[in-house]
């Protein structure tokens, strides 16, 4: 198990992390999201002891990355796939990680036939196209066999054919029992992919819960109703009857009306009682990426002058809520969407000081050494 409590990381005068408590269990395929800049790589590097957090900490199994016995057969990860020696073979790439930990060789020709490079694992890695690079980084991850896998955005670059293969693999590695943390931005392949999610919004947690209640959470079921195409008057004599039994009625671009607020046995009811036909009455619940762009709508901080999510957006729907301004990182965060405290860890490590100003300037930490089996990567700023 993965356990954050109060992970707060400051880069000089930006905290990139404030203040993160959560848990990633074993068994499941946990799925972390958030918007661009909201601190998903920079929390995965602390997991990983890449970065010292300023506050707070992060165990694996109960122990910080760096004091974790035999840290890369117990983790694996894929942080940058492009992080890789472009002038060795894949094969080469993975020796020399599988060494370096002390993992037999014939492991490497393992890996490279359960992520389908075995063809090309003697071909240089500087020739490899954008999914063999991810195939390649998902092979370092794997090779010591762990019980703990990180990957960041491993679909990037994929095809579909690909998409679905780390989809399965994500799922059969969870379902071996072990602990799986994947961050992606395809929203529709976190429904297929994660049971459980952690979504983050500028530092700062805004959900940890399962997928089912995400989206129960954080968009209102509805109602689509459609009456015969060639009665328009039958539309205007439901949708008044509706809106006077206390429903809220939108119209959909396609001539339908989407109800909320009435059952659909009561939609029926008043339907028939207008002596009005459908044609459609059908339940709706939103997709999880309309209840994430939902939640997410405060915390955006790279957004196009010309804001595309306007056009994509549906307007809230009668009755809901609208979606309260993002806090601001070390201001505080609403009640209603803390999660329950986590436990205390197993084996507490060092307390570190709470930080009363998140934006205050703190020295930086020297950086731990590199997990072996997980693909080196650069401060982004380096990149
Ligand atoms: N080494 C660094 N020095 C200074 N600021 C940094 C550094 N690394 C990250 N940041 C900043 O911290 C914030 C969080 O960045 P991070 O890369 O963790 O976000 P992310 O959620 O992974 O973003 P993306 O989805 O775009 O990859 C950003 O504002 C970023 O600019």
């Amino acid at each position: 198990m993965i356990e954050a409590v109060g992970l707060t990381k400051r880069y000089g005068a930006k905290t990139a992390v404030y203040n993160l408590s959560f848990q990633v269990r074993p068994g499941t395929v946990t799925g972390f999201l958030g918007p661009n800049g909201s601190g998903k790589s920079t929390t995965m590097r602390m997991i990983l002891g890449l970065d010292q957090p300023t506050a707070g900490q992060v165990t694996i199994g109960g122990y910080p990355y760096s004091k974790l016995p035999n840290a890369p057969r117990q983790v694996g990860a894929l942080l940058d796939a492009k992080a890789v020696h472009g002038g060795r073979t894949a094969r080469s790439h993975l020796l020399s990680l599988a060494q370096l930990s002390g993992i037999p060789a014939r492991r490497v020709d393992e890996v490279l036939g359960v992520v389908g490079l075995q063809e090309v694992a003697k071909r240089r890695s500087k020739g490899f196209s954008l999914g063999m690079g991810q195939r390649l980084g998902i092979a370092a991850a794997l090779l010591g066999d762990p019980q703990v896998l990180l990957f960041d955005e491993p679909v990037n670059g994929l095809d579909p054919e690909g998409i679905l293969w780390v989809r399965n693999l994500m799922k059969q590695l969870a379902s071996e029992g072990r602990t799986v943390f994947v961050s992606s931005h395809l929203m529709s392949e976190m429904a297929l992919t994660a049971e459980h999610l952690i979504v983050i919004g500028r530092g700062q947690l805004l959900a940890d819960m399962s997928v089912g209640d995400f989206i129960a959470h954080n968009s209102a079921g509805f109602a689509r109703v459609r009456t015969p195409d060639t009665e328009p008057q039958l539309r205007e004599k439901l949708g008044a009857a509706l809106t006077e039994a206390g429903g809220q009625v939108l119209p959909e671009q396609d001539g339908a009306l989407r109800v909320t607020g009435l059952p659909l046995p009561r939609i029926s009811d008043l339907a028939h009682e207008a002596d009005v036909r459908l044609w459609e009455l059908s339940p709706h619940q939103a997709s999880l990426e309309e209840a994430y762009m939902r939640m997410t709508q405060g915390a955006v901080d790279y957004r196009s002058t010309v804001d595309q999510r306007a056009g994509l957006h549906e307007p809230l729907a009668p009755g809901m809520v609208p979606q309260q301004q993002m806090p601001v990182a070390g201001q505080g965060q609403p009640g209603w969407y803390a999660p329950p405290p986590p436990q205390a860890p197993q084996q507490p490590q060092q307390p570190q000081a709470p930080v009363a100003n998140p934006y205050a300037t703190a020295p930086q930490q020297p950086p731990a050494a590199p997990p072996a089996a997980a693909a080196p990567t650069m401060d982004k700023d380096a990149r």
